[in-house]
């Protein structure tokens, strides 16, 4: 990381901490070094700097979020902020063509990386997260070694929800829980729907 990349983390780091309170939560399971995809509810940008607080220092530059490309690399600034602060993985959102809009996210856990995502695909406004995408199970039977830890972020939606660009003071915290695995001959639909009752069941503990 350069100095500015440096300096923007700290700063990211600091105001979420400020404004948030930023208490993390380690329920099913403590932080540990080994390959996981943390998959949470999404409802503002300031979700993914909740997480990335949370995690030790010497994992953070290992787990890498998934970014959509075509917000993200929308200025000069989102494009910087994503790449050289949060290493994030760029996926495409429309699928182009006959590449795989899996293959950057592929190419992350084989080169050994973490993952953090976001399988709704977009912030929403509603309270429950809306139906997960197809993603997250189709990583989950090609790497079945990779650990899928739920993540529920509360309340972050009022610090900044979707459309707003000055973000307001409120407790927020992040609670992980149990890993999730999927079953041997678990259908598609059956597992993307477990896995997001996995993240709403965060939200009474
Ligand atoms: C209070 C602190 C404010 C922090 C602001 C700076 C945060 C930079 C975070 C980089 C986040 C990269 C991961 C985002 C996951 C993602 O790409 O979700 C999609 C949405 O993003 C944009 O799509 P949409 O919700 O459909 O507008």
């Amino acid at each position: 990381m350069n100095w500015r990349a440096q300096a923007m983390s700290t700063f990211l780091l600091g105001l979420v901490r400020l404004l948030t309170g930023a208490q993390a939560r380690w329920y099913g399971c403590p932080p540990k070094a080994e390959q996981r995809i943390y998959f949470a509810n999404h409802q503002s940008h300031a979700d993914l700097v909740l997480i990335w607080a949370a995690l030790p220092q010497e994992l953070r530059s290992i787990t890498r979020p998934i970014a959509a490309r075509d917000y993200w690399t929308a200025s000069n600034f989102k494009r910087w902020i994503t790449t050289e602060v949060f290493n994030a993985v760029y996926v495409e959102r429309e699928k182009k063509g006959d590449e795989d809009p899996l293959q950057p996210l592929i190419d992350a856990l084989e080169s050994g990386d973490s993952l953090i995502l976001f399988p709704e695909g977009t912030r929403g406004h509603a309270e429950d997260p809306q139906a997960f995408k197809s993603g997250i199970y189709n990583l989950a039977r090609r790497f079945p070694q990779v650990v899928l830890v739920p993540a529920w972020i509360h309340n972050v939606q009022r610090v900044m929800p979707k459309g707003e660009v000055i973000p307001v003071p409120v407790l927020c915290s992040v609670t992980f829980g149990e890993p999730v695995a999927l079953g041997a001959d678990e259908a598609r639909a059956d597992f993307l729907q477990r896995a997001r009752s996995a993240v709403m069941a965060l939200r009474e503990v």
